[in-house]
């Protein structure tokens, strides 16, 4: 038997992050920026007025003094009109700021105030002075044009997204999202809406791992469900076209395990079993494609727990991220719980700002799948601790 960190050491140490590629930066949100996006020019790209208001010599823009109006700037507008002694220039937030104006007067601080009217007014009458430079936006105030405007490895959100845009760019190069086929393995298995008849159960795992792959940041590319067959389950994986294939059930010792008796010795494929309750029995390799191919055992907790514990982590990594663990938090037990002492428990748990206890009232077995519902994090507690007293302190994964 290998430890949980052994296990998870050697998927990681098989999986690069994936080449990357280019694409539309509006369709890139949550994946890795794979290079520096540079920005093309300053930003703001011009000297631009922040108000609406009246471009002005400052000198000449005295309380009680009248300016006559010239022109009239839209934003958008090309036009630099002079500004003579006296003069003013209508000007609108973005526009750019004439080069004769060192200045803005915001509307407000004029005697015809917030009234919006089509034509520029032929004068004004100014009743606040403005400060030196004032409502003036200048060009490179944000960032000088050559600098990094998000850095290569930034999981991008609307906030680098809008950063990018601002530095000029549509076309982005990124790290691809993972494409996962799922497998489901068991002749027992029928639809969820199906009537089981004695011996069949609702297949359920197809759908947790196709929610988790979805949450990890990856792509479900097929779902399958295969009966205990060795002649059907090589079919379907010579049909796969995938990043990463994650099968469940088979993956035990049992005569009829089929996962096992088709992959075992593939590629770089091996089956061990991992000091860890549940998910003790685990098969990872690569195919001789390079396909990492994951082989959860079949119970559907020990799903939830073997695609937390291995397969995110690897996902994440494949889809460059750096960040790929779940954050830990510590809370003290609110109930005691039994458990093995010979290999870590991964237990479902609900947890509060101060505690946390078993999310089923079985504690830690692995068909007991109503209770995922239920949980919110799992409990990590090592293989060396004996049976959990309330008030332990206990290290919590959590799953928001
Ligand atoms: N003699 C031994 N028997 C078992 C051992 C062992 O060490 N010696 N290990 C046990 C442990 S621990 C686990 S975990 C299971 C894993 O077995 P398999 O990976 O071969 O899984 P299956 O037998 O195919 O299924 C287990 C269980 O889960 C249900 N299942 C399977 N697939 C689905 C699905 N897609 N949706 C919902 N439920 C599913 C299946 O019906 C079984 O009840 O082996 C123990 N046995
Ligand atoms: O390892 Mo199994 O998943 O204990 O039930």
């Amino acid at each position: 038997m290998i430890t949980v960190d052994e296990h998870r050491a050697r998927i990681l140490a098989a999986t690069e992050p994936l080449a990357a590629i280019g694409q539309l930066a509006i369709d890139s949100t949550g994946l890795v920026l794979a290079d520096d996006v540079v920005n093309r020019w300053p930003v703001p790209l011009f000297d631009n007025s922040g108000m609406d208001g009246y471009a002005v010599r400052r000198a000449d823009a005295t309380v009680g003094a009248t300016l006559r109006v010239v022109a009239d700037v839209p934003a958008g507008s090309a036009e630099d009109p002079p500004i003579g002694p006296g003069e003013a220039v209508r000007i609108m937030t973005g526009a750019p700021v004439p080069s004769d104006a060192n200045a803005i007067v915001p509307l407000e601080h004029t005697d015809l105030g917030t009234q919006v009217r089509a034509d520029a007014p032929e004068a004004i009458v100014i009743t606040e002075r403005p400060r030196k430079a004032a409502h003036i936006r200048r060009a490179g105030e944000d960032t000088a044009a050559g600098s990094v405007a998000v850095a290569a490895g930034t999981v991008l959100g609307p906030w680098q997204l809008s950063a990018i845009a601002s530095a000029g760019h549509e076309i982005i190069r990124v790290q691809r999202k993972p494409r996962v086929a799922i497998i489901s393995t068991g002749s027992e298995l029928i639809d969820p809406s199906g009537s089981p008849e004695r011996g069949q159960i609702p297949e359920s795992n197809s759908i947790l791992l196709s929610a988790a792959v979805q949450q990890a940041g990856a792509q479900v590319c097929s779902v399958t469900r295969v009966p205990d067959d060795e002649h059907a389950l090589n079919s379907v994986l010579a049909g796969l076209d995938a990043d990463v294939i994650v099968l469940t059930g088979g993956a035990s010792v049992g005569a009829f395990d089929v996962v096992k008796a088709v992959l075992d010795g593939v590629g770089s494929i091996e089956f061990t079993t991992v000091a860890m309750q549940p998910g003790k029995p685990q098969g990872f390799g690569l195919t001789d494609d390079g396909v990492p191919v994951f082989c959860l055992p079949g119970n559907p907790v020990s799903v939830a727990v073997s695609f937390e514990m291995f397969v995110r982590p690897a996902l994440r990594q494949l889809a460059g991220h750096h960040d790929i663990d779940r954050p830990r938090i510590t809370r003290r037990a609110s109930v005691g719980w039994r458990r093995r002492s010979d290999r870590m428990q991964i237990l479902p748990v609900v947890y509060d700002d101060e505690t946390v206890r078993p999310a089923s009232r079985g504690g830690s077995g692995s068909h007991l799948v109503t209770s995922l519902a239920d949980a919110s994090a799992l409990a990590l507690v090592p293989a060396a601790v004996d049976d959990v007293a309330e008030g332990d302190p206990i290290t919590v994964m959590v799953l928001e």
